[in-house]
């Protein structure tokens, strides 16, 4: 397979350009100074495109490369990338999900709790002296509280599972209502020989798939979660608010200024419509945001920078070193597969 020519529009992973240099003709695009004439060279000897969150394939460069057969994509997202356009051609389309579905959830709950209990700023508040001035304020609680979460697919059902451990009810939207939802983590089991703080923590280890050593008997019912049939029914009904969903031209600024006025003051939550999660957050209309992912990365509002009710993360949802090696092996799984003409691993079509 050396001789077939993968073009990688920009850097992604370390390891994922060894592998792909090992078994490809590997083009880094942003090594090249004259993109657009090195792509005019190439056109007729590309057959694959690694895209991820931030590049993927638009309708320009689908045209530009006439001999294109698939675009692999290092993200379970693909908005980047011209699905219409890949289909009209006949381009395959693969993408990673399942592999970063824990890390992504794992960090849902984490922006949740930095947020909530106000994290970042406590950390601020040590680090500047200011401790020593006077005790830190309260903060809110989290456990207990209820989560909507918009899209239960993988990422939203495992956010689900890990916040259910925090003694959340959780409710949800989707395109349509899934028939009898129910948790799917591993029977949780009460502690034998801890106390109730011990307890409390490793319930919640639990959500997280990590081995606890005391456990006994009795067996937690499955439960179901409450299903909304508008975004906004669901974030009234929330106090915190969970976007998992794909981000698509129907789910497009799905959380507006009518979602966020109906999260309220005490809602706190991720967005997509950027602007008005700014007037929201300014005019105190929305209680907080923890943010990941952004409308024009790595461009952030600087409205927000200011605000302590916010905490800004650099689009790092599945970016662990275990994550980002699995799917990295997927991709070449991916490309493997098609040039082999065995069936792709994770196909979006
Ligand atoms: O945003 C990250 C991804 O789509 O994998």
């Amino acid at each position: 397979m050396e001789s077939i020519c993968v073009l990688m529009p920009i850097p992604m992973n370390a390891y994922l350009e060894r592998q792909l240099e090992k078994r490809f003709n590997l083009f880094k695009l942003w090594t090249v100074p004259q993109k657009a004439q090195f792509i005019k060279d190439n056109a007729d000897s590309v057959r694959a495109v690694i895209g991820n969150a931030t590049s993927g394939a638009d309708a320009e460069l689908i045209d530009a490369l006439p001999k294109l057969e698939i675009v692999a994509s290092f993200s379970v997202g693909i908005d980047k990338v011209d699905l219409k356009k890949c289909k009209e051609k006949g381009i395959r389309v693969t993408n990673t999900p399942d592999v970063l579905t824990d890390d992504v959830a794992d960090l849902a709950i984490g922006l949740m709790l930095a947020l909530l209990r106000r994290l970042c700023e406590s950390d601020r508040f040590v680090r500047s002296g200011k401790w020593k001035l006077g005790a830190y304020k309260l903060t809110t609680k989290f456990s207990g509280k209820t989560v909507g979460i918009i899209g239960l697919g993988r990422i939203g059902q495992a956010v689900a599972t890990r916040a259910e451990a925090f003694d959340c009810p959780i409710s949800y939207y989707s395109r349509s209502q899934k028939a009898d939802v129910k948790r799917d983590s591993p029977h949780r089991q009460p502690i034998i020989g801890l106390g109730r703080i011990g307890q409390a923590v490793a319930t919640r280890a639990e959500a997280f798939d990590c081995p606890i050593s005391y456990y006994s008997r009795s067996q937690k019912a499955d439960v179901k979660y409450k299903y909304y049939p508008t975004v906004v029914e669901l974030a009234a009904n929330s106090d915190i608010l969970v976007v998992a969903c794909a981000l698509t031209e129907e789910t497009r600024h799905i959380v507006n200024r009518e979602v966020m006025d109906a999260l309220g003051p005490k809602g706190r939550g991720p967005h997509v419509d950027e602007r008005e999660l700014v007037s929201a957050l300014v005019e105190g209309r929305l209680g907080g945001a923890g943010l990941d992912v952004y409308e024009n990365e790595p461009e952030v509002p600087e409205e927000l920078f200011g605000l302590e009710n916010v905490v800004l993360l650099p689009h790092v949802g599945s970016g662990t070193n275990e994550t980002r090696q699995a799917m990295a092996d997927l991709v070449i799984g991916n490309l493997e597969a098609h040039f082999l003409k065995k069936p792709l691993l994770t196909p979006v079509f």
